[in-house]
């Protein structure tokens, strides 16, 4: 009896927490959707345009249209979905390079992409703007994502672009979007639009950037270019599902299945992750602790959180991070990822 009561509460439990996150789940896994056809718009211009779109900010990190757009049109989907006074959002990019008079190009380049975007929401089962969104709208967008956290409450964290390095260079980069209540990580979405959903297409996805004209992709059934991952803290699942390609519509949950961690446990057999750029860690000090636990394998480097993607679905084992001494880790880096790690590592359970 005692032991059916048990069951039942934890039932009901179970189901309090599955309606108390999916609705956010939901709207954040096609936001986050919206977000990955923006970068893919906006990278392949990149590459097929020579002339510089890369900006630089106060600490000489790169910053584009899309990181700025991805903002805007993420924090305006939110603010529609829930409710402007109900949202708050901690966010890497903020307006006062946008503003200035000389950067009156980029900012129309920016409202041009967002809304360019955003009348596209009904193909991801959102609602986009009545009338194109004006200049202020989108830098009020932009900069309303400037909550300051802490470990109270409810608000979202973004990174409109994880990797914009990455991003610029035609290689891996990230939109990562996660919900944070009291303190930790509750959804988590990672857009991962050049990451396919197997494994295996990874190199074709590099032949086909560098020699863009000379190959036809395989047919649109077998190759998902991109993939979006993305968990419910206590569902015990993480999800993969791949990026909606072309004016294709997303249709819930687009083809979706679990992932899970791998089941490795001898460390030779294992694959740590780490950044592409020296700058951002110690390679020395990494390949160092590697050999001293025993991995042997090469490390993935690779931009962004596509590294956190990787392990989430068992492409690689380990991260390792060790930034230079007074940087201090930002949480938008690593929000989402880690709470579809966390619950893709229950999935095994
Ligand atoms: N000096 C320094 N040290 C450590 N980390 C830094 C540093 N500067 C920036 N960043 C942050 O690193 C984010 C990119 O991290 P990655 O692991 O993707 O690095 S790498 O691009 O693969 O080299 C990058 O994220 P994005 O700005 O979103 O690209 C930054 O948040
Ligand atoms: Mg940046
Ligand atoms: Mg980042
Ligand atoms: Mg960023």
């Amino acid at each position: 009896m005692e032991e059916e009561e048990e069951e039942r509460e934890s039932l009901t439990l179970d189901k309090s927490l599955e309606a108390k996150y999916s609705k956010e789940l939901d709207v954040a896994v096609r936001a986050v959707q919206m977000a990955c056809f923006l970068c893919q718009k906006v990278q392949e211009n990149f590459i097929s345009k020579s002339n510089n779109q890369v900006h630089s900010k106060d600490d000489n990190s790169p910053v584009t249209v899309a990181d700025w757009s991805v903002q805007a049109t993420v924090s305006w989907l939110l603010s529609e979905s829930f409710g402007s006074k109900n949202v708050s959002i901690v966010a890497e990019e903020d307006v006062q390079s946008l503003s200035k008079a000389e950067a009156a190009g980029l900012l129309a380049a920016v409202v041009k992409t967002v809304n360019n975007c955003l009348a596209e929401a009904p193909r991801f089962g959102l609602q986009g703007p009545l009338i194109p969104l004006g200049t202020s709208e989108v830098l009020e967008a932009i900069s309303r994502c400037n909550s300051n956290g802490g470990p109270k409450g409810r608000f979202w964290a973004l990174d409109p672009v994880d990797g914009t390095l990455g991003f610029v260079r035609g290689d891996q980069y990230a939109v990562a979007l996660s919900l944070i209540e009291n303190g930790e990580p509750v959804v988590g979405v990672l857009g991962c639009p050049n990451y396919p959903m197997r494994k295996e297409w990874l190199s074709y996805h590099h032949r086909y950037h560098r020699i863009i004209s000379k190959l036809t992709p395989p047919t649109s059934e077998s190759w998902d270019k991109g993939c979006v991952m993305y968990a419910r803290r206590g569902s015990g699942e993480a999800w993969i599902q791949p990026v909606i390609q072309g004016n294709k519509k997303l249709v819930w949950p687009n083809s979706a299945r679990p992932v899970n961690v791998s089941s490795i446990e001898n460390p030779a057999l294992a694959t740590f992750c780490e950044p592409v750029e020296k700058s951002n860690s110690s390679h020395s000090f990494t390949a160092g602790l590697a050999h001293s636990v025993g991995v042997r394998k090469q490390p993935l480097r690779v931009y962004s959180m596509v590294k956190y993607a990787a392990i989430a679905r068992g492409d690689a084992e380990i991260f390792m991070k060790f930034a230079r001494s007074g940087y201090k880790e930002k949480i938008w880096d690593h929000a989402a990822g880690a709470v579809i790690i966390e619950e893709g590592w229950r999935c095994g359970d």
